[in-house]
């Protein structure tokens, strides 16, 4: 697990000077008299000023986070801050709500300083801070300003995001004992707390909620309440989001007292930034790839982030635009990226002038990417505090940003009615003609050339439907008014993918179902990594060959959308969607069930043929392979050699050839003797045979001569006379099924039987070509003529092919000539 712990003074080594002990005491003195001078100018804050204070000089704080705050920059209070930090200071407990961009870190990280430093604390009190964020992005962005406006404390500072490489949790917790602040996310806390003896957070001072809507809703619920249960009560609690609420059940929850609720929405107009354009497009589904790709080809010196509603979703634009080179950087992230991925992303996106990074949510709360210009919504968000979140990475603090919002025309009147309510100001605005794009040709032969991005356009659809079905605002989502086939069409996907909702479900609960556990996959779960997986039941199991056989991937880039299209990974690179429990293609429904089912044994819908011959069995878990039982020549491989057997009078089965027993043998005479005898027997009977045979071959002339002259004299002939359907052809005139004279079936079976004609008439010559132009001289022969065309050119058949060279003659001569 990646796990970064530093210290907030950078890592530096603390050089404990030799002093007499007279200095440390006056050393202590003055530092206890600087606390309480502190302590004393704190208390007499004014908590409802004339003037609210401006500047942070102007605050109760202690010289080293003046000198930090001075060192970074920070001169003028923001409103949040403002209102919020007198009354932390003071030791309030706080829900503080104000737009995004407008400071709200500062308000809690100042205090958590400030707590800190007035109890004098020390690297042997342990933990004395948590602060808690719903994404590993946000979490290092909260730390990284920590390290910037705390350089000059001596705190130590711990940043607990999980991940994959790095610390072991022991490692870890080894180092998280020495640390005073953690900045993290709930379920890697939490684990610590429950598993890792020695790590306690008894003193706890203070603990902090960023993003305080989103971590205690469903999705982190139960890692909250768990870790609370760690947390002493008596401690104080700020709580921080731009789409705060008094949820009463959520402050009973973390054990607030008296709270402050400091909201500077109210006092606004709107609940987003002034310097905040925002726009919405009516687009139809099928269309807001064209206009999505048509904006970007519009905007390329720009920062732009694409919100999407899934990480299946982004990856599919993601891959597809690159492909598609639209002539400006492209990024993409989501929650199942790799953590070093992410951050990676995350750092490149920070850095760049120009550039689109398609995203999932896992961005759209607390990111503070500097000079975004645009954020368009390809997926209509949620909710409306989804959207707030959203378009907030863009205009923050004072800087300008435009925002677009992609409406499905069915969307458009829920959701225009959700953003006036919520006091968001949004206009119309239309794409120019000329500007409009279609790329679905394009999307159709790349996903006709790559069976991966294909995949993932499925799975993509999938997700988005599944989205949409599930979401709780029925005023704005409706599944039904969507048109799926052409939407389908849009992604360049072959065929509409088919998906199977099961009944009776409980939506909601299978919503959040992906954020409750910590294995599910969810996004927000990736956020809040680290999370030990439930023991995964299979695992133990003995794998059987079918297991093995569908776990088997090929390396390709976007093998893995591929196996989960096919069936369950099940790896940590699962799908966020987690849409298994609730629907399925359904070629994968076979396939998973397959995996599931086989365990199950006996009572399992599987159905499996046991192999004949030693074959191994045949299961039938598809349509497919149902469906191959009835063929003769697929199942001949589960068939085994034949073997004659004959009869005896009783009836009993027994095979051509018998060993017979050494005492039988010897009994029957000599061996000499045994042999000639068999060998005479057997040469009577195939004397026997010989007569028959040619018996039957003069018959077969004779009826072949028979219908010659029948058919010379235009009589139709049918053969009746042995009884042997086989051994003749069945021709009737004008029977052709074929168009060609020739019924295909009779045709076939009218090719001459090699050294049938052995003692009839002398072959006639054969001609030297098959064909001949219909210009030389013509043969005579009594054979019906056949006419071949090709190229322009009349052939005449003088026979019928007797050999492959024959017909390869037949078909060279067709194609040359
Ligand atoms: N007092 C200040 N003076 C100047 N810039 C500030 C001040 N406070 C914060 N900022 C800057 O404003 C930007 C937004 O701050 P911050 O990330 O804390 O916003 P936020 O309210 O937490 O936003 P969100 O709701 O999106 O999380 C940051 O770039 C930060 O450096």
């Amino acid at each position: 697990m990646a796990t970064h712990a530093r210290t907030a003074n950078g890592g530096k080594p603390h050089f404990s000077r030799k002093r007499s002990t007279n200095d440390r005491l006056q050393k202590r003195k003055r530092e206890q008299d600087e606390v309480t001078d502190l302590q004393a100018r704190v208390n007499a804050l004014d908590l409802k000023p004339t003037t609210p204070i401006a500047k942070f000089a102007d605050l109760p704080l202690s010289d080293p986070s003046a000198a930090g705050i001075s060192a970074s920059h920070f001169t003028t209070l923001t409103d949040i801050q403002a209102q919020a930090i007198p009354l932390a200071l003071k030791g309030k407990d706080i829900l503080g709500a104000a737009k995004t961009g407008s400071g709200k870190t500062l308000a809690f990280l100042i205090p958590v300083l400030e707590k800190l430093y007035r109890a004098q604390w020390t690297e042997y009190d342990g933990l004395g801070a948590l602060i808690l964020s719903p994404t590993r992005e946000l979490a290092l962005q909260i730390f990284d300003v920590l390290r910037k406006i705390g350089r000059k404390h001596a705190f130590s500072a711990g940043l607990v995001i999980g991940g994959k490489a790095g610390f072991s949790l022991k490692e870890e917790a080894e180092r998280l004992t020495r640390m005073n602040i953690l900045v993290c996310t709930p379920g890697r806390m939490k684990q610590h707390l429950e598993q890792a003896a020695g790590f306690n957070a008894d003193n706890l001072q203070i603990l902090v909620l960023d993003e305080a809507d989103r971590i205690m809703d469903m999705g982190f619920q139960r890692e909250v309440d768990q870790l609370v249960e760690h947390l002493p009560k008596d401690r104080q609690t700020l709580m921080f989001s731009a789409t705060q609420s008094k949820k009463v059940s959520d402050l009973a929850r973390l054990s607030l007292k008296d709270p402050e609720y400091v909201s500077v929405h109210e006092a606004a107009s709107h609940a987003t930034p002034t310097n905040l354009q925002q726009h919405y497009i009516v687009t139809p589904l099928h269309e807001k790839l064209d206009t999505l790709y048509g904006f970007i080809k519009a905007n390329l010196k720009s920062k732009i982030i694409v919100f999407l509603s899934s990480g299946k979703q982004v990856r599919f634009a993601y891959e597809s635009f690159r492909h598609l080179q639209p002539g400006i950087p492209l990024l993409h992230l989501h929650g199942r990226q790799k953590q070093t991925a992410r951050l990676e992303i995350t750092h490149r996106f920070t850095s760049a002038k120009y550039s689109c990074l398609f995203a999932t949510d896992v961005v759209a709360r607390g990111i503070d990417f500097p000079a975004v210009d645009w954020v368009i919504q390809a997926d209509c968000p949620e909710d409306v505090d989804t959207y707030i979140h959203r378009v907030g990475r863009t205009a923050r603090y004072e800087s300008n940003g435009k925002a677009v919002l992609f409406l499905e025309p069915s969307e458009e009147d829920g959701m225009l009615k959700k953003l006036e309510a919520k006091k968001i100001p949004i206009a119309r605005v239309n794409v120019k003609e000329n500007k409009k794009k279609s790329i679905q040709n394009s999307l159709q032969n790349m996903c006709f050339q790559n069976p991966d991005l294909k995949y993932l356009g499925q799975k993509a659809f999938i997700s988005y439907v599944r989205a949409i079905q599930y979401q709780n605002d029925k005023s704005i989502f409706n599944l039904k008014k969507l048109d799926l086939d052409a939407f389908s069409k849009s992604m360049g996907l072959p065929g509409t993918p088919q998906i199977k909702f099961q009944k009776g479900e409980d939506v909601k609960k299978i919503k959040n179902a992906p954020r409750q556990g910590m294995s599910s996959g969810s996004e927000s779960e990736m956020d809040m990594n680290g999370v030990k997986k439930p023991k995964d039941k299979k695992k133990d199991q003995v794998r059987t060959k079918y297991d093995k056989m569908f776990e088997r991937t090929n390396q390709d880039v976007l093998s893995s959308h591929y196996s989960k299209m096919v069936g369950k990974s099940g790896d940590d690179d699962d799908d966020d969607d987690s849409e298994d429990d609730i629907l399925a293609v359904k070629r994968r429904l076979d396939d998973s069930d397959l995996d599931n089912e086989a365990s199950k044994g006996p009572t399992s819908n599987i159905k499996v043929v046991e192999g004949l011959g030693g074959q191994d069995p045949y299961v039938i878990d598809s349509k497919r392979r149902e469906k191959a039982l009835k063929s003769k020549k697929k199942m001949a491989k589960f068939k085994g050699m034949p073997t004659k057997m004959v009869f005896d009078d009783e009836g009993n089965a027994h095979p051509l050839y018998e060993m017979s027993t050494p005492a039988d043998f010897q009994g029957a005479g000599a061996a000499d003797e045994q042999r000639q005898v068999f060998v005479e027997d057997e040469s009577k009977k195939v004397l026997e045979a010989d007569v028959d045979d040619k018996e039957r071959v003069r018959q077969r002339k004779r009826e072949k001569k028979a219908k010659r002259k029948a058919l010379e004299r235009g009589e139709s002939f049918v053969n009746d006379n042995n009884g042997d359907e086989d051994s003749a052809p069945q021709l009737v005139s004008g029977g052709d099924d074929d168009g060609d004279g020739h019924d295909p079936i009779a045709f076939m079976r009218s090719l001459p039987v090699a050294g049938e004609d052995s003692d009839a008439e002398p072959p006639k010559k054969k001609a030297k070509k098959w064909f001949q132009q219909d210009d030389s001289d013509a043969d005579v022969d009594e054979q019906p003529k056949k006419k071949q065309k090709s190229k322009g050119k009349v052939f005449k058949m003088h026979e019928e092919p007797e050999t492959l060279e024959d017909l390869e003659a037949l078909a060279t001569g067709l194609l040359d000539g």
